[in-house]
Protein backbone atom coordinates (compact mmCIF):
# COMPACT_ATOMS: atom_id res chain seq x y z
CA UNK A 1 0.00 0.00 0.00
CA UNK A 2 1.09 3.37 -0.74
CA UNK A 3 0.97 4.63 2.89
CA UNK A 4 2.26 3.12 5.90
CA UNK A 5 -0.22 2.36 9.03
CA UNK A 6 1.18 4.86 11.06
CA UNK A 7 0.52 7.32 8.25
CA UNK A 8 -2.88 6.22 8.12
CA UNK A 9 -3.23 6.93 11.90
CA UNK A 10 -1.61 10.52 11.63
CA UNK A 11 -4.10 11.08 8.88
CA UNK A 12 -7.16 9.86 11.43
CA UNK A 13 -5.43 12.64 13.80
CA UNK A 14 -5.06 15.42 11.48
CA UNK A 15 -9.13 14.49 10.05
CA UNK A 16 -10.74 14.03 13.34
CA UNK A 17 -8.79 15.34 16.29
CA UNK A 18 -8.65 19.23 16.78
CA UNK A 19 -5.37 20.90 17.52
CA UNK A 20 -4.27 21.23 21.18
CA UNK A 21 -6.31 19.37 22.54
CA UNK A 22 -4.93 15.99 23.42
CA UNK A 23 -8.02 13.97 24.42
CA UNK A 24 -9.66 14.74 20.97
CA UNK A 25 -6.16 12.90 19.41
CA UNK A 26 -6.49 9.64 22.03
CA UNK A 27 -10.46 9.59 20.62
CA UNK A 28 -9.14 9.74 16.95
CA UNK A 29 -6.79 7.12 17.53
CA UNK A 30 -9.19 4.53 19.08
CA UNK A 31 -11.89 5.42 16.93
CA UNK A 32 -9.66 4.72 14.13
CA UNK A 33 -7.81 1.16 15.18
CA UNK A 34 -11.39 -0.09 16.41
CA UNK A 35 -13.15 0.23 13.17
CA UNK A 36 -10.67 0.50 10.64
CA UNK A 37 -6.87 -0.38 11.68
CA UNK A 38 -6.01 -2.48 14.32
CA UNK A 39 -2.29 -1.48 15.42
CA UNK A 40 -0.36 -1.61 18.53
CA UNK A 41 -1.61 0.93 20.48
CA UNK A 42 -1.93 0.54 24.35
CA UNK A 43 -5.56 1.70 23.99
CA UNK A 44 -8.70 2.94 25.69
CA UNK A 45 -8.77 -0.25 27.92
CA UNK A 46 -5.49 -0.43 29.24
CA UNK A 47 -4.91 2.97 28.56
CA UNK A 48 -7.38 4.08 31.59
CA UNK A 49 -5.06 2.00 33.65
CA UNK A 50 -2.05 3.58 32.99
CA UNK A 51 -3.83 7.09 33.31
CA UNK A 52 -4.97 5.98 37.06
CA UNK A 53 -0.81 4.69 37.47
CA UNK A 54 0.45 8.24 36.06
CA UNK A 55 -1.95 10.04 38.47
CA UNK A 56 -1.79 8.00 41.54
CA UNK A 57 2.29 8.42 40.76
CA UNK A 58 2.66 11.82 39.66
CA UNK A 59 5.75 11.49 38.37
CA UNK A 60 8.66 14.51 37.41
CA UNK A 61 10.13 12.47 35.14
CA UNK A 62 9.01 9.64 33.25
CA UNK A 63 10.72 7.24 30.76
CA UNK A 64 8.38 5.26 27.52
CA UNK A 65 10.46 2.95 25.84
CA UNK A 66 8.79 2.33 22.13
CA UNK A 67 6.95 5.34 21.22
CA UNK A 68 5.50 3.80 17.91
CA UNK A 69 2.51 6.37 16.81
CA UNK A 70 2.73 8.33 20.23
CA UNK A 71 -0.30 7.52 21.41
CA UNK A 72 0.62 6.34 25.10
CA UNK A 73 3.25 9.41 25.05
CA UNK A 74 0.07 11.48 24.90
CA UNK A 75 -1.80 9.69 27.62
CA UNK A 76 0.82 10.24 30.05
CA UNK A 77 2.06 14.01 29.08
CA UNK A 78 -1.38 15.02 29.42
CA UNK A 79 -1.41 14.16 32.74
CA UNK A 80 1.69 15.62 33.95
CA UNK A 81 1.58 18.95 35.87
CA UNK A 82 4.20 21.67 34.72
CA UNK A 83 7.76 21.29 34.98
CA UNK A 84 6.93 17.48 34.97
CA UNK A 85 8.04 15.36 31.21
CA UNK A 86 8.30 12.40 29.61
CA UNK A 87 11.37 10.74 27.72
CA UNK A 88 10.31 8.28 25.03
CA UNK A 89 12.77 6.05 22.73
CA UNK A 90 11.84 5.32 19.64
CA UNK A 91 14.72 3.39 17.17
CA UNK A 92 12.30 3.44 14.19
CA UNK A 93 12.85 6.39 11.98
CA UNK A 94 9.82 6.76 10.43
CA UNK A 95 7.40 5.91 13.39
CA UNK A 96 9.69 8.74 15.38
CA UNK A 97 8.49 11.10 12.30
CA UNK A 98 4.81 10.46 12.89
CA UNK A 99 4.92 10.97 16.63
CA UNK A 100 6.43 14.04 16.43
CA UNK A 101 2.97 15.31 14.51
CA UNK A 102 0.93 13.23 16.87
CA UNK A 103 2.37 15.05 19.79
CA UNK A 104 2.60 18.00 17.99
CA UNK A 105 -1.50 18.05 17.42
CA UNK A 106 -1.79 17.54 21.03
CA UNK A 107 0.16 20.18 21.85
CA UNK A 108 2.09 18.62 24.44
CA UNK A 109 5.63 19.00 22.90
CA UNK A 110 6.30 21.02 26.04
CA UNK A 111 6.11 17.79 28.05
CA UNK A 112 7.94 15.32 25.34
CA UNK A 113 11.35 14.81 25.21
CA UNK A 114 11.25 12.24 21.88
CA UNK A 115 15.24 10.63 21.39
CA UNK A 116 15.30 8.79 18.27
CA UNK A 117 17.73 5.41 19.05
CA UNK A 118 17.71 2.17 20.58
CA UNK A 119 16.90 2.29 24.88
CA UNK A 120 20.37 -0.01 24.76
CA UNK A 121 22.26 2.95 23.31
CA UNK A 122 20.59 5.73 25.09
CA UNK A 123 20.06 4.15 28.86
CA UNK A 124 23.58 4.92 29.97
CA UNK A 125 23.59 8.33 28.79
CA UNK A 126 19.82 9.51 30.87
CA UNK A 127 22.11 10.90 33.72
CA UNK A 128 24.64 12.68 31.40
CA UNK A 129 22.61 13.88 28.53
CA UNK A 130 19.24 14.60 30.25
CA UNK A 131 20.20 15.16 33.98
CA UNK A 132 17.95 12.74 34.89
CA UNK A 133 18.79 11.46 38.96
CA UNK A 134 16.40 8.73 38.61
CA UNK A 135 13.24 7.89 36.70
CA UNK A 136 9.63 8.10 39.03
CA UNK A 137 8.10 5.94 36.16
CA UNK A 138 8.91 3.98 32.94
CA UNK A 139 6.12 2.21 30.90
CA UNK A 140 7.77 -0.20 28.92
CA UNK A 141 6.43 -0.83 25.64
CA UNK A 142 9.14 -1.61 23.13
CA UNK A 143 10.27 -5.14 21.71
CA UNK A 144 8.92 -7.86 24.50
CA UNK A 145 11.98 -9.77 25.31
CA UNK A 146 14.15 -6.32 25.44
CA UNK A 147 11.96 -5.50 28.57
CA UNK A 148 13.90 -7.37 31.21
CA UNK A 149 17.72 -6.96 29.90
CA UNK A 150 16.52 -3.13 29.67
CA UNK A 151 15.23 -2.98 33.06
CA UNK A 152 18.40 -4.39 34.11
CA UNK A 153 20.17 -2.06 32.49
CA UNK A 154 17.81 0.63 34.09
CA UNK A 155 19.32 -0.36 37.30
CA UNK A 156 22.93 -1.20 36.80
CA UNK A 157 22.63 2.78 35.71
CA UNK A 158 21.26 3.65 39.03
CA UNK A 159 18.08 5.29 37.50
CA UNK A 160 15.67 3.19 39.28
CA UNK A 161 15.59 3.74 42.64
CA UNK A 162 13.65 3.42 46.03
CA UNK A 163 9.81 4.38 44.53
CA UNK A 164 10.34 3.88 41.09
CA UNK A 165 7.26 2.15 39.55
CA UNK A 166 7.70 0.04 36.51
CA UNK A 167 4.50 -0.49 34.11
CA UNK A 168 4.75 -3.24 31.47
CA UNK A 169 2.34 -3.35 29.15
CA UNK A 170 1.93 -6.79 27.12
CA UNK A 171 2.75 -9.43 30.05
CA UNK A 172 0.28 -11.69 28.46
CA UNK A 173 -0.07 -10.99 24.87
CA UNK A 174 1.99 -11.14 23.38
CA UNK A 175 4.00 -11.66 26.47
CA UNK A 176 6.85 -11.20 28.78
CA UNK A 177 7.81 -14.74 30.71
CA UNK A 178 11.38 -13.87 31.78
CA UNK A 179 10.33 -10.10 32.67
CA UNK A 180 7.53 -11.19 34.49
CA UNK A 181 9.50 -14.00 36.37
CA UNK A 182 12.03 -11.36 37.38
CA UNK A 183 9.82 -8.95 38.97
CA UNK A 184 7.24 -11.23 40.48
CA UNK A 185 10.08 -13.21 42.17
CA UNK A 186 12.94 -10.42 43.28
CA UNK A 187 12.85 -9.23 46.78
CA UNK A 188 13.67 -5.68 45.33
CA UNK A 189 10.34 -5.27 43.76
CA UNK A 190 6.37 -5.04 44.41
CA UNK A 191 4.43 -6.51 41.84
CA UNK A 192 0.69 -5.85 40.91
CA UNK A 193 -0.88 -7.95 37.71
CA UNK A 194 -4.00 -5.27 36.01
CA UNK A 195 -5.80 -7.66 33.95
CA UNK A 196 -7.25 -5.79 31.28
CA UNK A 197 -7.97 -7.08 27.07
CA UNK A 198 -5.58 -6.74 24.37
CA UNK A 199 -6.07 -3.42 23.05
CA UNK A 200 -9.75 -3.15 20.74
CA UNK A 201 -9.95 -6.84 21.12
CA UNK A 202 -11.70 -9.51 23.78
CA UNK A 203 -8.12 -11.38 24.57
CA UNK A 204 -6.42 -11.39 27.49
CA UNK A 205 -3.78 -8.97 28.07
CA UNK A 206 -2.64 -6.87 31.01
CA UNK A 207 -0.36 -4.26 32.54
CA UNK A 208 2.50 -5.34 35.50
CA UNK A 209 2.93 -2.65 38.04
CA UNK A 210 6.21 -2.92 40.01
CA UNK A 211 7.57 -0.70 42.66
CA UNK A 212 11.12 -0.99 42.85
CA UNK A 213 11.84 -1.26 46.95
CA UNK A 214 15.17 -0.27 46.99
CA UNK A 215 18.35 -2.40 47.60
C1 LIG B 1 15.06 -2.56 21.67
N1 LIG B 1 15.13 -1.15 21.88
C2 LIG B 1 14.28 -0.26 21.34
N2 LIG B 1 14.59 1.06 21.44
C3 LIG B 1 13.76 1.98 20.90
N3 LIG B 1 12.59 1.69 20.26
C4 LIG B 1 12.27 0.38 20.16
C5 LIG B 1 13.07 -0.65 20.69
N4 LIG B 1 12.46 -1.83 20.46
C6 LIG B 1 11.33 -1.55 19.78
N5 LIG B 1 11.21 -0.23 19.60
C7 LIG B 1 10.07 0.48 18.99
O1 LIG B 1 8.98 0.24 19.86
C8 LIG B 1 7.83 -0.19 19.10
C9 LIG B 1 7.68 -1.66 19.24
C10 LIG B 1 6.75 -2.18 20.02
C11 LIG B 1 6.60 -3.67 20.13
N6 LIG B 1 5.24 -3.94 20.55
C12 LIG B 1 4.66 -5.07 20.19
O2 LIG B 1 5.25 -5.94 19.54
C13 LIG B 1 3.23 -5.24 20.55
C14 LIG B 1 2.54 -6.27 19.91
C15 LIG B 1 1.20 -6.49 20.18
C16 LIG B 1 0.49 -7.58 19.50
C17 LIG B 1 -0.39 -8.40 20.21
C18 LIG B 1 -1.06 -9.45 19.57
C19 LIG B 1 -0.87 -9.67 18.22
F1 LIG B 1 -1.53 -10.65 17.58
C20 LIG B 1 0.01 -8.85 17.49
C21 LIG B 1 0.69 -7.81 18.14
C22 LIG B 1 0.50 -5.64 21.08
C23 LIG B 1 1.22 -4.61 21.70
O3 LIG B 1 0.60 -3.78 22.59
C24 LIG B 1 2.57 -4.41 21.46
O4 LIG B 1 3.21 -3.41 22.14
C25 LIG B 1 8.14 0.19 17.66
O5 LIG B 1 7.81 1.54 17.45
C26 LIG B 1 9.66 -0.03 17.62
O6 LIG B 1 10.27 0.70 16.58
MG1 LIG C 1 2.00 -2.68 23.77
Amino acid sequence: TRTSRPQRILKAVQRKATVGDPQSVITAIDHFCRHREWAMNVGDEKGSILDSVVSEVSPVTVLELGTYCGYSTVRIARLLPPGACVITLEFNPDYAAIARQVIKWSGLEDKVQLVEGASGDWIPWMKEHFGVQAFDLVFLDHWKERYLPDTKLLEECGLIQKGTVLLADNVICPGTPDYLEYVRNSPRYNSHYYRSHLEYTKAEDGLEKSVFLGY
